[in-house]
This record gives structure tokens, C-alpha cells and sequence, in this order.
């Protein structure tokens, strides 16, 4: 590439650089596709706005669950005396929490550069943003600009916290999810607007760090969906640590105060006023569309912003895909990481796979965590769909009673003709774990008799599989709605 502009030449049009695949977004999709289109033999620039890793490492799962890793300790040495052992009294170091954290995000950014540089990849850190369907203008961080064209263009630019249009809340600093990440020293009271998976985890770990915490919903329960008794049995353990969680809430206005801010709000009950030094929006994400350019290259929007894509996560314009959050769909890392290996199989193995037909499963990291795949009561009470729903409390599993985490349930779907496993919830400590063998036993069409017969070590969670399926099951009928929620 050169640039022979000179002071007595009027400024040329950028040197432009053509390639054979060009990557927006250094993502849990965009990282290992560049990877591996370059390893066979393609040539690929990766252009990457902020930091390699994408939200995922820098300012999604790996510091939350790094923080949240600090929380238990912090919780489990406040219930030491429970199991016999004296811990003393117990403080948290906010700064060192941080510090842990920050470590090692650090450690699994450079991990993908490193992972980037061994493969060979281009990685250009800049803005990209399209000027047709297969040219990209990127703007440098130096303020000049670079621009490049290919025939295949990957989309992976995933989303970003979206903040409410609520009153005020310009004048209250208020933080997102990355601001709260950042922040130096512990909230001593901390306002969380929205129920979701990233308000829940963090006002767990918040709480345990010793902040005084308020979730507020304004839906009638949390996390919008699933079982409802799971969602009651989830809202009564963050309870248990202390956040006070208020369901159906609206809030109307915000305000700066000497102490921080007040939140006016309403609920069941009326209106009242919630005081707080730090408020964290978690109201959900908007994907990073509405600055990439995309009429100029034709790419098709839905009404939330996300890019649509066919079965093979291709746009409307030949060659151009999106992946991961950018896309809609489930937001989780696995997902988008799913989609890479979807593009992967079609373009370089010949191997086609629709992106709609998986079943993705997901946990939240609070504890209990909360994991979910497939099916689960209320979902086949809406189907209309003949099946047997089988329940245990962890307080009947032998593991949770010896380990003191008897809080949750484990729950499975069932079909009825055939006693396949349709899905599966747990709500329990390392409830993600737990899942993944269901997960594993419904991908290999296993029956609730496999399970209830299979033999797992003893005293580990899996053995409670046998229990579960030794319960007796809830019927859901086919072709009726049922009339009494649980
Ligand atoms: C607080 C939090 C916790 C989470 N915890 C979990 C969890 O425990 N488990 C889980 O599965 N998921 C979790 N998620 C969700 C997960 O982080 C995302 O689903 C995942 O990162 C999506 O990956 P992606 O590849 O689609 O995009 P991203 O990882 O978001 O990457 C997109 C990249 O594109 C870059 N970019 C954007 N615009 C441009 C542009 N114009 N030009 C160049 N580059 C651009 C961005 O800087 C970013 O690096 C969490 C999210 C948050 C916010
Ligand atoms: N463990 C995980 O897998 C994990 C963890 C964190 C985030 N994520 C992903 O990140 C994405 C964002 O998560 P999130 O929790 O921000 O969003 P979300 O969309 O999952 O949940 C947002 C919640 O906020 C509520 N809400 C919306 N507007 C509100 C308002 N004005 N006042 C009060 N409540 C309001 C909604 O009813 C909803 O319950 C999700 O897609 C999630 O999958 C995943």
C-alpha cells in the first residue's frame, strides 16, 4: 500500500487495500473466524474499534465473573461458622477485587492478540464503516483514514448497554455495565435499573461486597422469562443476600442530590422516592449498527437495529454476513462463537448448518446460578405440548446437604410419547454445570429411564439425575392451556 500525497497535490482519495475477507469486530465470532480463514491461506484484515477480545473479555463475562468470584469468597467466609471454621470478621478490599479482575482481563485480551498475531491475521484498530456493499472505510485512531474492499465482509460488532429516555437521568452520572467495572471504590448504595442477567449478577456481587442494593423492575418478575416459581425462587435467594428486589416498578424521573441521586418511581403500591449514591442502567443492549454505514452497502435492519440475516447468517447483499450479538437472537458468547464455526463449516468445509435450528443454553452467574436449555414447563403449557415435567429441590440432593447450598431446584421436560428429554432448568450452586449433562444427555436423545437408571458417582450433583427422574412427574396434557399458574 502507498501514499503519494504530497502539499502541492490536493489530498487523494486513501491508498486502498484490497483483501480477501474483511472482519469488523475483533468479537467472540470475529476473532477466531479471522483465525481461521487466514490459516487457509485467505487474506484477512481485522478491524477492531476499542479493544481485541470484544465485550465478552474486556467488559461482559470475564470481569463479571472474575468479580463474581470474589463476591462468593466474601459470601462463604460470612458463613464460615456455618460449616465449624472461624474465619473472622470479614472485609472486602474493593481495590484489590478490581485489581484481580483487571489482571485478568488483561490476561485473556492478550491471549487473543497473541492468538491473532501467531495466526498472521491484519488487525487494524480504527472505526469501520462501510462506503458500498464490499468497501469499508476505517477511521484511525491518529484521526486519518484507511480503506479497504473484499468480497466477503463479516459483520461482528456486537452491542452496547442501552440507556432509557428517563427523565433526568442525563444529570445523575449514572453508570453502565462497563462504567460500574471501572469504578475505584465500592457504591455504598447502588440503584439497578432492569431485572435481566446483568443487573442480577451484579447486584449479587454488589451486595456481597458489602453495598446496600436495589433492583428495579419494571416487569412483573424477573429475568421476563422462564418458570415462574424458578424466577420467585431466584428472586427469594438474592433477597436472602440482602438486595431488595422490586418487581413492577416504573421509574419516572431522576434527580442529582447532595448524597448522590434520588430515583422517583412507581409501583403497585404508588409513587415513591428511592435514594441512592450510584445508579446502574441495565435496561438491556442495542446492537452497533446505526454508525457502520450499512445503507451504503445495503444491508437490512430490523426495528431494534440488528442486521438481518438469512439461515447461513448471510445479509441481503451477497458475501456479507453478520454474527453474534449484531445478528439478534440469543446474546451470549457461545452463541456468537457458534456462528463463527456456522460460517467456518459453510465457506471453508462446503458443511451447511441454519444458525435457528440450535438449541442454546445459558446460566446466570448468581448464586444459585440460574441455567436453562430447551423446553421447560411454562414453554410446554404454551405449546400445547403433551409432556411430563419432573422436579427436585436441592434440599432432597444428598451433594447440596452436604455442601451447604441447598437453595433451587432441578427440573426436566420430558416428551411424553416418547420420554425424550426436551429440556431442562437448574437453579443450584454450579446450576451451569449441572445443566451441561443434561444438555449432553438431550443432545444424545436420551430418555428420562436412561437417567433415572444411569449410574453417577456418588456424592457428586449428576447423581441427583436418578432422584430427579425418580419424582413424580407433573403431566401437561397436549391441546389445553393450563388455568392454574404455579
Ligand atoms: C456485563 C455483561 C456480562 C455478560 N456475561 C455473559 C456471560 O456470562 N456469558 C455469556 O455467554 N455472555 C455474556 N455476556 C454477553 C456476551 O458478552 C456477548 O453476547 C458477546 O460478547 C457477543 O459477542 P460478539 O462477538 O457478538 O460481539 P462483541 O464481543 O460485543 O464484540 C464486538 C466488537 O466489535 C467492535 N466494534 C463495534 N463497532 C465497530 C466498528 N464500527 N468498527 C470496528 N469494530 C467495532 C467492538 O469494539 C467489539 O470489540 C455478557 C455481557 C455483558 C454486557
Ligand atoms: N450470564 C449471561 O449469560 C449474561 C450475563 C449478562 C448479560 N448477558 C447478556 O447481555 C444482554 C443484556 O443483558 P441485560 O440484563 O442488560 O438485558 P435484558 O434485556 O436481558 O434484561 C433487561 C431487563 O430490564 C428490564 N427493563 C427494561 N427497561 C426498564 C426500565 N426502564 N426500568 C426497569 N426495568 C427495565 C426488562 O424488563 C428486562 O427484565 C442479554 O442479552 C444477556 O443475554 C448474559
Amino acid at each position: 500500500m502507498s501514499d503519494d500525497r504530497s502539499p502541492s497535490t490536493p489530498p487523494a482519495a486513501e491508498a486502498l487495500t484490497r483483501c480477501d475477507a474483511l472482519v469488523l469486530g475483533a468479537g467472540q465470532a470475529g476473532v477466531p473466524l479471522a483465525r481461521a480463514l487466514t490459516d487457509a491461506g485467505r487474506r484477512v484484515v481485522l478491524v477492531e474499534a476499542t479493544h481485541v477480545g470484544g465485550t465478552c473479555v474486556n467488559e461482559g463475562c470475564t470481569p463479571t465473573k472474575t468479580m463474581i468470584a470474589s463476591a462468593r469468597v466474601a459470601h462463604l467466609a460470612r458463613r464460615a461458622g456455618e460449616y465449624g471454621v472461624h474465619a473472622g470478621k470479614v472485609s472486602v478490599d474493593f481495590p484489590a477485587v478490581q485489581a484481580r479482575k483487571d489482571e485478568v482481563v488483561a490476561q485473556f485480551r492478550s491471549g487473543n492478540e497473541q492468538g491473532l498475531t501467531d495466526a498472521g491475521v491484519e488487525v487494524v484498530m480504527g472505526r469501520a464503516r462501510f462506503t458500498g456493499p464490499h468497501a469499508v472505510q476505517v477511521a484511525l485512531p491518529d484521526g486519518t483514514h484507511r480503506a479497504f474492499e473484499a468480497p466477503l465482509v463479516f459483520i461482528n460488532t456486537g452491542a452496547r448497554p442501552t440507556w432509557p429516555d428517563l427523565p433526568g437521568l442525563q444529570d445523575v452520572d449514572a453508570l453502565d455495565s462497563t462504567g460500574l467495572l471501572g469504578l475505584k471504590e465500592r457504591p455504598e448504595k447502588l440503584l439497578i435499573l432492569g431485572g435481566g442477567p446483568v443487573a442480577l449478577e451484579f447486584a449479587q456481587a454488589f451486595a456481597r461486597f458489602g453495598s446496600d442494593v436495589t433492583v428495579l423492575e419494571r416487569g412483573e418478575r424477573l429475568l421476563e422469562r422462564g418458570d415462574e416459581d424458578v424466577a420467585a425462587a431466584l428472586t427469594d435467594a438474592l433477597t436472602a443476600d440482602g438486595v431488595t428486589v422490586l418487581c413492577g416498578h416504573q421509574a419516572l424521573e431522576a434527580r442529582r442530590t447532595e448524597a448522590g441521586l434520588s430515583l422517583r418511581v412507581r409501583g403497585p403500591k404508588g409513587e415513591k422516592t428511592l435514594h441512592g449514591t450510584h445508579l446502574l442502567v441495565a435496561v438491556g443492549r442495542t446492537p452497533n449498527t446505526d454508525d457502520l454505514g450499512l445503507d451504503a452497502a445495503g444491508v437490512e435492519v430490523d426495528d431494534h437495529g440488528h442486521i438481518r440475516v438469512n439461515d447461513d447468517l448471510l445479509t441481503g447483499v451477497d458475501g456479507v454476513y453478520a454474527l453474534g450479538d449484531v445478528r439478534g437472537g440469543p446474546a451470549y458468547t457461545h452463541a456468537a462463537y457458534d456462528d463463527y464455526r456456522i460460517v467456518r463449516d459453510a465457506l471453508l468445509h462446503g458443511q451447511r448448518r441454519s444458525w435457528r435450528d440450535r438449541l442454546v443454553p445459558y446460566t446466570v452467574f448468581t448464586d444459585p446460578e440460574l441455567a436453562r436449555i430447551g423446553l421447560d414447563e411454562q414453554g410446554a403449557h404454551e405449546q400445547e405440548r403433551p409432556v411430563r415435567v419432573y422436579t427436585l429441590p436441592m434440599s432432597k440432593v444428598a451433594r447440596a446437604t452436604e455442601t451447604g447450598e441447598t437453595r433451587g431446584l432441578i427440573r426436566a421436560v420430558v416428551e411424553a410419547s416418547t420420554d425424550r428429554l426436551l429440556g431442562a432448568t437448574v437453579l443450584g450452586a454450579g446450576g451451569g454445570e449441572l445443566l451441561s449433562v443434561l444438555q449432553v444427555a438431550l443432545h444424545g436423545g436420551l430418555t428420562a429411564a436412561d437417567l433415572r437408571e444411569g449410574i453417577f458417582s456418588h456424592p457428586t450433583w449428576s447423581e441427583a439425575l436418578n432422584n430427579l427422574f425418580m419424582q413424580d412427574p407433573v403431566e401437561v396434557p397436549g391441546g389445553q392451556k393450563r388455568k392454574d399458574p404455579r
